[in-house]
């Protein structure tokens, strides 16, 4: 679905690469987790899949095209496959949650009979049924991060970006927004997100790319579908969620992140849990 073949991305003459040689594939279907510390290449990462910066060297293919060979008219196609969240939601404020979901269909060209019947299943599935009026003012800043992820959503992409989506939200709001993204993975949208936050990384226990000045350190496959997970032969319990009533399961000790603390609860026993390649490729949204 994404493919790096050893990019770098230099962006002024001279200056250390913003990612050095970087080879890496991200399979239909996927979650991963980009992270690294401030500077280290996620946000170029990005940028060079959504096509807004080329690589110095390299190729960049996104559902099978080299987007740095893509002639101008064909980069609006390109876009339209990809949905794009960043850390400060950035809504139209002079539009109401309806309107800025809207707009996004409107803006390539979707007959309205579409858009009335698209955008409030899209707002439901979010979680913003009711609020479709407001204007991003009058909403919470989870909120807001839910309008633009049915934003992002609505057309239905095959990927989905998100630039540190949770950076600007508190660890409960947080935790509903992974619930939704992880939802949004779930119905087969590829998702790839760059994070800061090791909480809620340790916790999703999904493929994790992290990047140290530009060069890949970690590839790493995590929770059910990881090795290690599988390898681990001693189980031990999670303090926070193993309280009564709280329906969690055992954990692997090791793969609990000190502190100990989890974030989101398991709604989906192991077992049934699928392997991503036979996992089918689902609508863009909707429940599993
Ligand atoms: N448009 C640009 N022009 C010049 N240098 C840039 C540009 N964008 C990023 N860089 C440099 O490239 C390197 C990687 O930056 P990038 O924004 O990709 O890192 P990041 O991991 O996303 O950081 P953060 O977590 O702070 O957002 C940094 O050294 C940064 O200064």
């Amino acid at each position: 679905m994404i493919r790096f073949q050893n990019v770098s991305k230099v962006y002024a003459r001279g200056a250390r690469p913003a990612l050095d040689d970087v080879s890496v594939d991200v399979e239909r279907g996927e979650f991963v987790f980009l992270v690294g510390a401030s500077g280290s290449g996620k946000s170029t990462f990005l940028s060079l899949v959504l096509r807004e910066q080329r690589p110095s060297r390299g190729h960049v293919y996104v559902a099978g095209r080299d987007v740095a060979n893509l002639s101008a008219w064909r980069v609006p196609s390109l876009r339209r496959q990809l949905g794009v969240v960043f850390q400060d939601f950035r809504l139209l404020q002079n539009k109401t949650v309806y309107e800025n979901v809207a707009f996004a269909l409107q803006v390539i060209g979707k007959p309205r009979h579409v858009i009335r019947d698209t955008v409030p299943e899209v707002l439901e599935m979010v979680g913003l049924n009711g609020k479709e009026k407001r204007m991003p003012t009058e909403l919470s800043g989870g909120e807001q991060q839910r309008a633009a992820i049915a934003r992002a959503i609505v057309n239905r992409p095959q990927i989905l970006l998100a630039d540190e989506p949770t950076g600007n939200l508190d660890p409960t709001t947080s935790l509903g927004i992974m619930r939704l993204l992880d939802r949004i993975n779930r119905t087969g949208t590829t998702v790839v997100m760059a994070t800061h936050d090791d909480e809620i990384v340790n916790e999703m226990r999904r493929r994790v790319v992290e990047l140290r000045t530009g060069e890949i350190v970690r590839d790493e496959a995590r929770g059910v579908y990881g090795e290690r997970e599988r390898i681990l032969p001693d189980v031990g319990r999670s303090p926070v969620l193993d309280a009564p009533g709280s329906g969690t399961r055992v954990v692997p000790a090791r793969l609990v992140p000190q502190p100990e603390r989890r974030l989101l609860p398991d709604r989906q026993p192991l077992a049934d849990r699928q392997p991503l390649e036979r996992r089918p490729a689902g609508p863009a949204f909707g429940e599993a």
